[in-house]
């Protein structure tokens, strides 16, 4: 298995891309940008696994809290993606942000 590092997150986020471009039956992204519900669907996932995290906290489970927190990241991305925001415009507001807070 390779290093795990934070560029998987740009990796999926391109599938995702992708997924927005050409469908397929057999992709749960597709399933989410294509639902009946439209973006409510995909704002029910971000919520409904940002509970399952704080859940997992609350149960002081190391294990859960990295699977429920990935789930939330990856229905973020989902629902970035769906609203054209780049992970580029993410890490510019965190960088700026950063730059103003640091002290030292
Ligand atoms: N990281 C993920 C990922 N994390 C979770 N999931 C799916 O998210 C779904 C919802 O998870 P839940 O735990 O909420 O399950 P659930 O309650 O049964 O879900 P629903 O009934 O609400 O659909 C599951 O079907 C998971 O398989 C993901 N599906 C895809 N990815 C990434 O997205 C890429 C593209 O996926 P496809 O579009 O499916 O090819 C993949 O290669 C992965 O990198």
């Amino acid at each position: 298995m390779p290093d795990a590092d934070l560029s998987i997150l740009n990796r999926v986020y391109d599938i995702i891309l992708d997924r927005k471009q050409n469908y397929d039956e057999r992709s749960y992204v597709c399933k989410l940008l294509n639902h009946r519900k439209g973006m409510n669907k995909i704002l029910e996932k971000v919520g409904e696994e940002s509970i399952e995290t704080i859940l997992a906290v609350r149960n002081e489970n190391h294990a859960e809290i990295v699977s429920e927190s990935s789930d939330l990241i990856f229905h973020l991305l989902v629902m970035l993606a769906a609203n054209n925001v780049t992970l580029d415009e993410i890490a510019a507001e965190l960088i700026a942000r950063h730059e103003i807070m640091k002290r030292d």
